[in-house]
């Protein structure tokens, strides 16, 4: 493993001061209740671990995981929200959480520690909050700050009920945040400063902190309800000013500012928004460095003006964009600090530490080390924490990668690599070397079969025998579906019984007998419940899967999956991608057994249930000595086999979840045809070999699909459910002339809330969805998979939405005949 710098137990002494307290309250007492508790701090002596060392360069991760390496975030969370634990227990369990953050990378070799980057669920409703933007119920609700916060998440029950605000996903990650809504005209004012609050309370352990603060114009475009979101752009910067200007005063001489949205296609007002932001903010804050922060991607056109900003230096996503560095080494001003993102925040694979020094030498020969900052790519939220936890690991394969707590050991061996020269790490590096020759000469990554049968791939394998219309007829007679028909998206409730048997399971306290007779059973009972309630398409409830994707990932070679490799996905719940290391193939069918069992216990069709090969490939970590869309081609042709293989076990309609087929698109629009090209492909390629009688289904969530309607149309599936419910039905403003061909189920249950929407809600967004599409093209079904959804919301949504399909099938007769 990669050496650290410092023994984990090697903590900056705790400090406490005399004087006068700071007058604000710590920060989740500030935020989340009525308490303001001072800190009994002096920001005149601020101590403790310095921000400069010369043993080393700076070095940065720009944010961490916020859950603990044991998911104690989720569960602090999950206790209090069924009413188990107070407040106070939670906000301590959160405040307990940072400590370690920043212990554990004080113990790596960071010098640049962030604060603001921990959040109890989203760091863009955390600046929500504190800039004043909440939807006119919220505020008028006046419910206590941290109940207001929880309700503006996950939507609130009872009196006043208050929905959810949007989620979607954050750029081209699975990482979800609350999308901010602005009225019209929004106005801002300042809540209570929660990064300020953070970089005190690791004042208060002693740590010199550097707060981090997403940028006005990113957190403008990222928001909903204002057309021209720019326009608001002067009504919000005096609060930026208010909120730096309380960091200043405290003692922050350095603020990490993310403006991610540099990295995206922009007009010239975009670009123009940059300028007035950040020259108000240069002039409002004189004495304030700001380190502006681009990730995900290459500044490309958006370089320029990044480069005019008078802000004090510049964070570049080296991992991404490698290629822009000599750019801006071109032009930027002699006194930029440069950031430079060089270990990659995306994805687990160890990084090449000799190469990476033989790029960052001569810039540092070139700035002098006083410019430059070695940083992660972006932050670490999106990286497992630690990969010593995991001990069932395959010892070569643990020897390739690296978690947030390995990066943040890579970023420190840089650091002092470039500060002492390579020789103080030469141990180090060797170790490095090692390993990644041990990758590259692996027999366990090749398997000449796999490439063989890629090769051999031709035109006619992504393409179904006869056009959907001629399929229509033959799927309609073998089915015999009525007007309407319901379905569900494929999970069912994954209850803490259901979640303790697959635990015991798989620590060997159940048999596999006892097991698989707890999900036969399990899946008995969901059939009958469908039948009982009259759901058309069935569907066998998804009980034996963990995660749609680390279920594939289990069970296709060329995969490996962790213990404890969890990231978030959204607000408690959190995902263990697996990890693509080698070729991948499909030793044997892996749903045929539980797609069949359930058939055989109805004459309904049971729709068999796939991830799609994009999908897989977007939520796993991907091989990075591959090109994505050779790996992707890969998984398609392993669920190809498994297709073929449900079809022959007479299943006659089969879904291929494609949730993250809109993540995976490229931010700039340059690169979208190229991806849609080969995504489209690898879905048909999965989807391909069935007969014209086989209905083929796919389901997207979690994004906004308009853009890309068409590409979706070229899939070429016969049913596509998505999700439109939060945004009632926004989606299909884009099918205006019946634009989309096949079958479609707009979602009309908002499954990511526990709300229970009542009969006529769902006739309204139905009612709405078929003024712009036929009705023998629509389908009712919710937004996607019920797994997060406790038994006592399901039954009642799922009642109301048979009810309201009903109700629509006795007001018009369409022609599905
Ligand atoms: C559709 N979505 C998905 C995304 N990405 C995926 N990879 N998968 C997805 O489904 N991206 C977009 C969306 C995001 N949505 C979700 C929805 C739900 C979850 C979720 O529920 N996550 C679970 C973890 C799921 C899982 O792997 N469960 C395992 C392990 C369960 C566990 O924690 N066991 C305990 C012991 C048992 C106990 O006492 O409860 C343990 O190991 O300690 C399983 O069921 O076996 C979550 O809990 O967060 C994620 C994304
Ligand atoms: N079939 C999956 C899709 C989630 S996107 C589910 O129902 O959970
Ligand atoms: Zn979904």
């Amino acid at each position: 493993m990669i050496a650290s710098t410092r023994k984990s137990g090697d903590l900056p002494r705790r400090h406490t001061f005399p004087g006068r307290g700071v007058p604000v309250g710590c920060w989740q007492r500030g935020l989340y209740s009525s308490c303001s508790r001072p800190l009994g701090l002096c920001p005149k002596h601020a101590i403790g671990v310095s921000m400069n060392d010369s043993t080393s360069l700076p070095t940065a991760t720009l944010g961490v995981p916020r859950m603990g390496p044991r998911r104690e975030l989720k569960q602090a969370l999950e206790r209090h929200w069924t009413g188990a634990s107070s407040d106070a227990e939670l906000l301590d369990a959160a405040a307990a959480l940072r400590a370690a953050h920043w212990a554990r990378q004080h113990a790596q070799g960071i010098t640049r520690i962030p604060v603001g980057d921990f959040s109890l669920y989203d760091h863009v409703l955390d600046l929500s909050m504190m800039v004043g933007v909440l939807p006119t119920a919220h505020a008028a609700a006046e419910l206590p700050p941290l109940e207001t916060y929880f309700a503006l998440a996950r939507g609130r029950q009872g009196r006043p009920g208050l929905p959810a605000l949007e989620m979607t996903k954050w750029f081209d990650t699975n990482y979800h945040y609350l999308v901010p809504e602005f009225a019209p005209g929004q106005s801002f004012k300042p809540g209570p400063n929660k990064v300020l609050a953070e970089f005190l309370e690791a004042r208060a352990l002693g740590y010199r902190t550097r707060p981090v603060l997403l940028g006005p114009v990113t957190y403008l475009k990222l928001g909903k309800g204002e057309s021209d979101p720019l326009r608001l752009l002067d009504g919000l910067l005096p609060v930026y000013v208010h909120l730096l200007r309380q960091l200043a005063e405290a003692g922050a001489d350095e603020v990490q500012i993310d403006e991610p949205w540099l990295v995206m296609d922009a007009d010239e007002a975009t670009q123009q928004a940059y300028v007035s932001a950040y020259g108000r903010l240069a002039r409002e804050l004189p004495g304030l460095e700001l380190m502006l922060t681009t990730y995900f991607g290459e500044l490309g056109d958006n370089l320029e003006t990044a480069l005019a900003l008078p802000v004090s230096g510049l964070h570049l996503d080296l991992s991404r964009a490698p290629h822009q560095l000599d750019q801006v080494l071109r032009h930027a001003r002699p006194d930029h600090k440069l950031s430079l993102g060089v270990i990659d925040g995306r994805n687990v694979w160890r990084a090449d530490l000799s190469g990476l020094l033989d790029r960052l030498e001569p810039v540092r020969d070139r700035l002098g080390p006083e410019r430059l900052v070695i940083a992660s790519s972006c932050s670490l939220l999106h990286v497992p924490t630690d990969l010593d936890l995991e001990t069932d690991l395959d010892p070569d394969l643990k020897g390739w990668l690296a978690f947030a707590v390995q990066k943040m050991g890579e970023l420190a061996i840089l650091g002092r690599g470039l500060a002492l020269g390579r020789e103080a790490v030469r141990a180090e590096l060797a170790e490095t070397d090692k390993a990644l020759a041990g990758r590259q000469s692996s027999a366990k990554v090749n398997d000449p079969s796999v490439a063989s049968r890629v090769s051999g791939l031709d035109a006619t394998m992504a393409e179904r025998r006869s056009p959907y219309a001629a399929r229509r007829q033959l799927q309609r007679a073998a089915l015999r579906l009525p007007p309407f028909p319901t379905t569900t998206i494929g999970s069912f409730p994954q209850t803490a019984e259901l979640r303790q048997a697959r635990a015991r399971h798989a620590k060997g306290a159940m048999t596999d007998a006892d097991y698989a007779d707890f999900l036969e059973a399990m899946t008995v009972e969901a059939v009958r419940w469908q039948e009982e309630i009259g759901i058309d398409v069935l569907v066998h409830g998804e009980f034996e899967r963990n995660d749609m994707v680390q279920y594939f990932g289990e069970r296709l070679q060329g995969y490996a999956f962790t213990a404890h490799g969890w990231v978030q996905s959204y607000g408690s719940r959190y995902v263990r991608p697996p990890v693509i290391f080698g070729d991948v193939g499909r030793p044997e069918p892996m749903t045929v057994r539980w797609s069949s069992f359930a058939q055989s216990l109805t004459t309904k069709p049971v729709k068999g249930m796939l991830t799609g090969p994009v999908t897989m490939l977007q939520w796993s970590f991907v091989r990075d000595d591959l090109p994505r869309q050779a790996v992707c081609r890969q998984i398609a042709l392993a669920l190809r086999d498994e297709v073929l293989d449900l079809e022959a076990a007479g299943i006659g309609c089969i879904q291929i979840d494609e949730p993250a087929f809109r993540e995976g698109l490229p931010l700039r629009r340059k690169d979208w045809a190229d991806y849609l090209a080969w995504a489209v492909q690898c879905f048909k390629i999965a989807a391909g070999g069935v007969a014209d009688k086989t209905q083929i289904h796919t389901h997207m969530c979690y994004a906004e699909f308009n853009d890309i309607i068409d590409s979706i149309a070229a899939m070429d599936a016969d049913v596509i459910s998505i999700e439109t419910s939060r945004s009632r039905m926004e989606l299909l403003d884009a099918f205006v002339g019946y634009r989309y061909p096949n079958e479609i189920g707009p979602g009309v249950y908002d499954i990511h809330s526990p709300r229970v929407p009542d009969a006529d809600e769902i006739r309204t967004l139905l009612d709405k969805a078929l003024s712009n599409l036929a009705p023998e093209q629509l389908w009712v079904n919710p937004d996607c998979g019920l797994k997060t959804r406790g038994w006592a919301e399901v039954r009642p949504a799922l009642l109301n939405m048979v009810a309201a399909a009903k109700a629509l099938r006795l007001a018009s007769v369409p022609n599905r005949a």
